[in-house]
């Protein structure tokens, strides 16, 4: 069993989006074939340490949301405020610091999630991102008369991922008497510190039609890349009776196993290989080396979330893999439809195993182990300027 991450993600989805008028919740609204809720998954996936998500969403699209999704899904509620208390609601015991971010801030960058985490680990006490306010603030009456003008040199725009210890955002929001429009504010009023740490412009957060244009002409001036790459694994098949198979991500009872430093799964490092030389960024021996003791015995599903987190930090997202097993046991093709489920869910992406065998033909053939071939597709963004 994994141990818990120690940093929970909560993603709230499930505002209306009145102010961008499209009658469809706002988090849904896809800009270039892809809804503000999955663009605004890419920097959390991308950050240095793996977390737990949690995505809040409108009761009727939980299930649709679900499917698919590596993630906890729950129904949201009237306010943000209460979204956010619904998904602290399940996030996993065990975690120590919680971060809460708009799905409606898609564009926000990874460093910024790792920015707040190593602030909040540091500090012991709640940080959000903010950037100093660049216009003139007035003060203007009911009649539209200008009051007075603000000193902004003591403003900030606050932004989110806004991160905390869990027990005292578990507590703020115990005692919470309002209903505010960020979590920093519940803190304080529960008496917690909470500071800033630098935002960015790229956190902007879709709220009117403008926003969504902004959005959009970011996208344009970003060039979408598609790389293909190969991976071929083999691994010899145990000599000792007792060791379990795994393959493709599953466990396969009364199948004689594969030795290596791993589990020996042939399919999921395959498809690492693929994926990683699809994107320049290495390969599983040098991004996964046989010194890592968390990695000895480590099931294929580990190798491929940690290859996915690398691929985001880099603005790689998973376009498909296909990969073809090769080995005369097991049989692979009543298991077909469940690895293929199971490794799409892991990687996000459409995942498709297919098997043959060698004809009899060289150690495979011999029947002394597994090879796997895998092609993957990614798609990576290169800004323009
Ligand atoms: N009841 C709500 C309201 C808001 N949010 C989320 O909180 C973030 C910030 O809210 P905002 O941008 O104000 O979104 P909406 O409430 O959808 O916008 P509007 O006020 O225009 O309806 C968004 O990601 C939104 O989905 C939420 O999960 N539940
Ligand atoms: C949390 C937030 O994004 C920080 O700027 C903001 O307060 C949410 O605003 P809204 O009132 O829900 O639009």
């Amino acid at each position: 069993m994994p141990a818990t991450p120690s940093v929970a993600v909560i993603v709230v989805a499930a505002g209306s989006g009145t102010r961008l008028g499209l009658n469809r919740p706002k988090a849904f609204v896809e800009i270039a074939g892809r809804t503000i809720l999955s663009r605004s998954l890419d920097p959390v996936r991308g950050m240095a340490e793996p977390v737990s998500i949690v995505v809040v969403v409108p009761e009727a699209l939980v299930a649709e949301t679900a499917a698919g999704l590596d993630a906890a899904v729950v129904a949201g509620a009237a306010t943000r405020q209460q979204s956010v208390a619904a998904g602290l609601a399940v996030v996993p015991e065990g975690t120590e610091i919680v971060l809460v971010h708009d799905a409606a801030r898609a564009f926000t960058p990874p460093e910024v999630f790792d920015r707040v985490v190593a602030a909040v680990r540091a500090t012991g006490h709640g940080v959000i991102p903010g950037l100093p306010v660049t216009d003139t603030i007035k003060g203007v009456a009911a009649d539209g008369t200008v009051r007075d003008t603000i000193d902004r040199s003591t403003l900030t725009a606050v932004q989110t991922p806004q991160g905390f210890p869990l027990g005292q955002l578990t507590e703020a929001y115990r005692l919470a008497a309002g209903d505010f429009t960020d979590d920093a504010a519940l803190l304080r009023e529960a008496g917690h510190p909470v500071s800033v740490v630098a935002g960015d412009g790229r956190s902007f957060k879709i709220t009117t039609a403008d926003d969504l244009g902004r959005a959009e002409d970011l996208l344009r001036r970003s060039l979408p890349t598609m790389r293909t790459g190969v991976g071929v694994d083999a691994h010899a098949f145990s000599t000792d009776e007792g060791e379990e198979l795994w393959l493709a991500g599953l466990f396969w009872p009364g199948e004689r196993g594969l030795s290596g430093h791993s589990d020996g799964d042939v399919v999921a490092h395959a498809i690492c290989d693929a994926l990683l030389g699809a994107s320049g960024l290495g390969d599983l021996g040098s991004r996964f080396g046989t010194a890592d003791p968390e990695l000895a015995g480590a099931h294929g599903e580990v190798f491929l979330r940690r290859t996915r987190q690398i691929l985001a930090a880099e603005g790689f997202t998973v376009g498909n893999v296909s990969v073809q097993l090769i080995g005369n046991r097991p049989r692979f093709s009543p298991r077909k439809a469940e690895a293929d489920a199971l490794l799409s869910a892991v990687l996000g992406a459409p995942v498709s195993v297919s098997a043959t065998t060698t004809d009899g033909l060289g150690s495979v053939g011999r029947g002394e182990g597994l090879t796997a071939i895998a092609t993957a597709l990614v798609v990576g963004v290169t800004r323009s300027g």
